[in-house]
């Protein structure tokens, strides 16, 4: 079972990179959504139709103002034809400045990632579950943030990219420590969900996931992809290869990308093996950023009412979204007690159900509300919205195990026993070809036991890397030190003499008659005889080094003998099985 701690920042090996932000910046486990909100330059549109900024921040208080437009932009109309039309400003964590490149406080990409992006992967690497989503109406920035540009990449990129240099920084600092890194992406369009990592055939139908509830793990994808990743290329590859797979999907429909939420999952395992007790500590996280789709459909087409079901549920996640943010952000579902968790209507539409852990529960979140600059109803909506987020909080907690090699092995078998006993019944019920359903779900079952089980031999293959490049480091430093023990051995420093010792020492030796102490040093009569000490120390410590490498190499055989075995074990057994999250 999984052992929910509070995280232990002075398990040394397994750390995120601290002190970056100052404390009062960072979230407590149980924190509150952290909402921050940017704004974007005019597009060429806008700036066309003579459009003005109706937005300004306060780098200092982090406010946002919305200021009432004049009569002379069009775009506007709507909002002039409202009763109440006034300022309103609001404080959000943080307010990115993005429309004026010429502006001291312009908020560039890497701002936003520094500001945000950074502190939330240091979260990941303490065992948090994290989610940072984009909200916002179409155009005002959201893939922009989430995505960037080949030139400007964005917080996704940018987070995959810290990712593999902290891994490969630690891997050097401590090689007892193996990470593993998988990654998923799908989008939730007109109420489906759809794998982004499985190639679109043309002239097919495409092909719809289903959704499935556990009761540890929460709800989640089935047979979701979810491909290992070892390098920031492999997972660029794979983002590039969902995105073209979201673009063809979207033209084949004859939509457009605004309409569907893109949800990019990085799941990152970091397993710790100690030599000494022989214990394994996981540390399991998840990274959810998500681009959602631009919210003012979601409003017209609420607004309107009698559009098709079909249309209605374009946006219903969206809808739905807004009145989950709703009901968390209200006093009472803060309460603990099963009636008021009740209210909160996560399962009206699968964007909700899927992110319901990420927007009530064990997770710790941001909002970037994306704002464009002279759009007054739009934007107010956006920032009403994003002032309700802020009140939303959350209950992270470090999602870690500390689990015996005897246990991993005992848990393993019990497992390998469980699927062997749900495989004679799957065939079974499927002979009786009786009841279907039962048939269904206990292949299903089983295909979880047994990618389950897929997923412990994986790590157990980890720790023995990660026990084998311990042992290589531990190898390396002890030659290091042996061949500096025999140079100091062989070519001992000569004792260095002070000033005025060095002068007595002088008088003294032109009495006796002789050079110098240094000479007597190296070709003194007595001298012989102690190199020939020297010499035999140096043996010695080399026998004793020597038979200390052999003992290395022979446990290092030892562990690769058992990889070796396991990995047999994996390829006899070609499991094949998607694996769930
Ligand atoms: N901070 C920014 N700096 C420069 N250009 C930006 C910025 N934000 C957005 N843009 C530009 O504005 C346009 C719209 O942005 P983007 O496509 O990110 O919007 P969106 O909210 O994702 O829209 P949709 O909901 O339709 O997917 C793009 O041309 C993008 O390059």
């Amino acid at each position: 079972m999984r052992a929910m701690h509070h995280s232990s920042a002075s398990t040394p090996s397994l750390r995120a990179r601290d002190g970056i932000l100052p404390p009062q910046m960072r979230m407590d486990a149980g924190g509150n959504v952290r909402v921050v909100v940017r704004v974007r330059a005019f597009l060429p549109r806008e700036i066309e139709r003579g459009a003005e900024c109706l937005i300004s921040m306060d780098p200092h208080t982090q406010m946002t103002t919305l200021h009432v437009p004049n009569d002379n932009d069009p775009a506007n109309a709507r909002a002039k034809s409202r009763k109440v039309i006034e300022e309103k400003s609001f404080i959000f964590d943080n307010s990115f400045w993005s429309h004026n490149k010429r502006d001291r406080h312009y908020a560039h990409q890497e701002d936003v990632y520094n500001c945000l992006g950074e502190e939330f992967l240091d979260h990941n690497f303490e065992g948090y579950h994290t989610c940072i989503f984009a909200y916002g109406q179409t155009g005002s920035g959201k893939s922009y943030t989430m995505m960037g540009t080949p030139d400007q990449p964005g917080l996704i990129p940018r987070t995959c990219e810290d990712l593999f240099q902290r891994i490969e920084a630690a891997q050097e600092e401590t090689p007892n420590i193996s990470y593993h890194v998988r990654a998923s992406y799908f989008e939730v369009y007109n109420e489906h969900v759809r794998d982004l990592l499985v190639p679109v055939i043309p002239n097919q139908p495409p092909y719809y996931l289903k959704i499935r509830e556990s009761p540890t793990e929460g709800p989640y994808v089935k047979d979701l992809t979810e491909v290992p990743v070892r390098s920031l290329n492999e997972i660029l590859r794979y983002m590039k290869a969902g995105d073209a797979s979201r673009t063809t999907a979207s033209t084949k429909m004859n939509d457009t990308s605004s309409r569907s939420h893109a949800v990019f999952t990085i799941m990152l395992k970091q397993i710790h093996h100690d030599m000494e007790t022989d214990e394994t500590t996981e540390r399991s996280s998840r990274i959810r950023l998500v681009d959602l789709a631009g919210s003012e459909r979601a409003k017209s087409t609420e607004a309107t009412g009698a559009r098709l079901r079909e249309g209605s549920n374009i946006n219903k996640s969206l809808t739905t979204l807004g009145r989950v943010i709703a009901a968390l952000a209200d006093p009472k579902a803060q309460r603990p007690g099963k009636r008021h968790r009740d209210i909160v209507p996560y399962r009206d539409s699968i964007l909700t159900w899927l992110l319901k852990d990420s927007l009530g529960g064990n997770s710790k979140t941001a909002m970037i509300a994306c704002i464009a600059p002279s759009d007054y109803e739009e934007t107010l909506s956006t920032l009403r919205y994003a002032d309700q987020a802020k009140r939303i909080r959350t209950r992270a907690v470090v999602n870690q195990d500390h689990i015996s090699t005897a246990e991993r092995d005992a848990q393993i078998a019990a497992m390998a026993e469980e699927i062997r006993i749900l495989q004679l019944s799957v065939s079974d019920s499927r002979r009786r070809e009786k009841d279907a359903k039962e048939s269904e779900e206990r292949l299903e079952e089983y295909q979880n036991r047994v990618a389950a089980m897929q997923r412990m031999m994986e790590e157990r293959s980890l720790v023995a890397e990660g026990k084998i490049r311990s042992l290589q480091t531990e190898n390396e430093a002890l030659r290091l030190h042996l061949k500096l023990a025999l140079d100091s051995i062989k070519n001992p420093i000569p004792e260095v003499v002070v000033k005025d010792e060095k002068e007595n020492a002088d008088k003294e030796n032109a009495g006796k008659g002789r050079d110098s102490p240094v000479d007597e040093a190296y070709y003194g009569e007595d001298d012989e005889y102690e190199s020939d000490v020297y010499e035999e120390k140096a043996n010695d410590v080399q026998d004793y080094m020597h038979d200390l490498l052999e003992d290395l190499a022979l446990f290092r055989r030892k562990i690769g003998d058992d990889k070796g075995r396991f990995l047999d074990e994996e390829a006899r057994h070609p499991f094949g099985v998607k694996v769930n999250i």
